[in-house]
C-alpha cells in the first residue's frame, strides 16, 4: 500500500530544520582568508576612527579666528610656515596669521582648527590670502567621527564581506575568529545516472544534481566531499549513506525519497534509526523533500527532480548550514516585483517558480516543472505564490526570493 504523508507548511519545515542545527565551533584565519566567512566574535572599535583630527582636503590649515572678517574686499593673508602630507606630523605650533600647507589625511597641526581648500585661496608660495571667514572645525575630519573607541561595530554572526574586511584591517585584525565550516557530503542516488563525462545510453541521464549542489555549496563558500552516485539498491545505498554520514556533518542525497519501488531513502533512514523531521512539505516543487537527523548529523534527502532538488537546497540546506555557523542572517532575501506574464496554473501548495528578476519585474524562466533543468539555469530568483491560490495575471505584485546574494536576511518573511 502506498504510504500517505502529511504535508507541513514550508515555514514550519524551515523552523524544524533550523532547530536541529549544532554549533560547529570557531577557528582563527588570516585576514586575507576571512572573506566569505561568518564572524565569530563581536567587533568593537579598539580606537577612534579616524584616530586624530585630520584634513579632508588638500589646502591650508589655519586658526579659524584669524579668518574673521575676511571678504572679497578685505582678503586675509596667512604666512605659510610648514608643509605636510598624509603620514607626516607638523612640529610647528601655528600662531596668529600663520598657516600650514596640508594634504588630505594629514593631522591638523597644533593651534589650527580649520582647513582652507586650495581652490579657496590665492597662493603666492610663502603666503596665501582668503576671502571668507572659516568657523572652528570647518573642513576638519574629526577624531572618532566614523567610529568611537569602544563602540560595537559588527555583530558576531555577520557575513564577512569586503566592507567588513576593511573594518577588521582598520583595527589591526591580522587574524580573525570565524565559524568553522561544516563538512558536507553529496551522494546522488539513481540507477539511471551517468557521470558527466559518459555518453547517453537508453533510459539513462547524466547526474546533474550532484554538480549543481556542489555549485550551490560553492556559492556559500563551502567545499564538499562527493560520494559520487549509487544505484537504487537498498543495501548498497545504505552502506554508502552510513559511511558518508560518519565522515560528514551534513549528508545531502538526491533522489529516492518519494514512494516509488526503488525509492530507498525512507528505508535507509529507518535502518539508521534517524529522526525524520518531515518527509512532505506543502510546496511545489520539492514536496517530497525529506530531512532527518542521525547522531547529530543532518541527512538532507533532496528530491531527484532537478528543480525540486535545487529549491530544497535553497530553502532548507542553506539556512541550516548558516545556522550551524552561527550566522544571524539565514534566509534568502525577499522582495516584491510585478509579474511580467500570466501564470495560469492554480497553486494547491506554495509554489516556487524559477524566474528571472530584473529589479522591477519578474518572469518565470521557461519550462517550470519539477523535473526541469532549463529554468534553473535561466533563473536568478524564485517567485513564491502562496498555497491555496488560483492563477496569477500579468501585472500582479508577487513575492520574490533572490538567489545568489552573499548575505541573506534574519527574518523568514513568507
Ligand atoms: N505516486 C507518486 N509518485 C511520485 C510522487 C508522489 O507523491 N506519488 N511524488 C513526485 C514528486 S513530487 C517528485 S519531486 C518525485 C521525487 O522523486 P524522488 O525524489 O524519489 O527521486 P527519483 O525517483 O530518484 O527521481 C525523480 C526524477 O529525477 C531524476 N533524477 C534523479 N536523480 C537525478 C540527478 N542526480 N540528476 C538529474 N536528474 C535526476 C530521475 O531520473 C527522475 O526522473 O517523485 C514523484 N513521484
Ligand atoms: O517534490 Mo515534487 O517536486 O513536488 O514535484
Ligand atoms: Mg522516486
Amino acid at each position: 500500500m502506498v504510504e500517505h504523508r502529511k504535508p507541513i507548511p514550508v515555514a514550519e519545515a524551515v523552523e524544524r530544520v533550523i532547530k536541529k542545527a549544532q554549533a560547529l565551533g570557531t577557528q582563527q584565519v588570516a585576514l586575507g582568508d576571512s572573506y566569505g566567512r561568518i564572524l565569530a566574535e563581536p567587533l568593537k572599535a579598539s580606537h577612534d576612527v579616524p584616530p586624530f583630527n585630520r584634513s579632508p582636503y588638500d589646502g591650508f590649515a589655519i586658526r579659524s579666528k584669524d579668518s574673521m572678517g575676511a571678504s572679497g574686499e578685505n582678503r586675509k593673508r596667512f604666512e605659510v610656515i610648514d608643509h605636510i602630507g598624509a603620514g607626516a606630523v607638523s612640529e610647528k605650533v601655528v600662531q596668529e596669521g600663520q598657516a600650514v600647507r596640508i594634504m588630505t589625511g594629514a593631522p591638523l597641526p597644533a593651534g589650527t582648527d580649520a582647513v582652507v581648500m586650495f581652490e579657496q585661496t590665492i597662493d603666492s608660495g610663502s603666503s596665501i590670502t582668503i576671502r571668507k571667514p572659516f568657523e572652528a572645525l570647518e573642513n576638519v575630519s574629526l577624531q572618532g567621527e566614523d567610529m568611537k573607541r569602544g563602540a560595537a561595530i559588527i555583530d558576531s554572526g555577520s557575513f564577512i564581506h569586503p566592507g567588513t574586511v576593511a573594518v577588521l584591517a582598520t583595527f589591526g585584525y591580522a587574524e580573525v575568529q570565524v565559524a568553522k565550516r561544516p563538512v558536507v557530503g553529496i551522494l546522488a542516488t539513481g540507477t539511471e545516472l551517468l557521470d558527466v563525462s559518459e555518453p547517453l545510453q537508453p533510459g539513462k541521464i547524466r547526474n546533474s544534481n550532484g554538480p549543481m549542489i556542489e555549485a550551490q555549496l560553492a556559492r556559500m563558500g563551502i567545499s564538499c566531499k562527493t560520494y559520487g552516485m549509487s544505484v537504487d539498491d537498498l543495501d548498497e545505498s545504505f552502506n554508502v549513506v552510513k559511511a558518508a554520514a560518519e565522515e560528514t556533518d551534513i549528508l545531502i542525497t538526491t533522489g529516492g525519497v518519494s514512494v516509488g519501488d526503488f525509492d530507498f531513502l525512507p528505508a535507509i533512514y529507518e535502518r539508521l534509526g534517524a529522526e525524520i523531521l518531515f518527509n512532505k512539505v506543502a510546496m511545489r516543487p520539492g514536496s517530497v523533500t525529506t530531512v532527518a537527523v542521525a547522531d547529530g548529523k543532518y541527512l538532507f534527502g533532496l528530491s531527484g527532480n532537478p528543480s525540486a532538488c535545487f529549491t530544497g537546497f535553497e530553502l532548507f540546506v542553506r539556512p541550516a548550514i548558516l545556522k550551524m555557523m552561527g550566522a544571524e542572517k539565514l534566509y534568502l532575501p525577499r522582495t516584491q516585483a510585478v509579474l511580467a506574464e500570466d501564470f495560469a496554473k492554480p497553486n494547491p501548495f506554495t509554489r516556487f517558480i524559477r524566474a528571472s528578476y530584473d529589479g522591477l519585474s519578474v518572469r518565470p524562466a521557461g519550462f517550470n516543472m519539477s523535473n526541469a533543468v532549463s529554468s534553473i539555469a535561466r533563473g536568478n530568483a524564485l517567485i513564491v505564490l502562496p498555497g491555496g491560490t488560483r492563477g496569477y495575471q500579468e501585472g500582479a505584485l508577487v513575492d520574490v526570493l533572490l538567489l545568489g546574494v552573499e548575505e541573506g536576511t534574519a527574518r523568514w518573511t513568507l
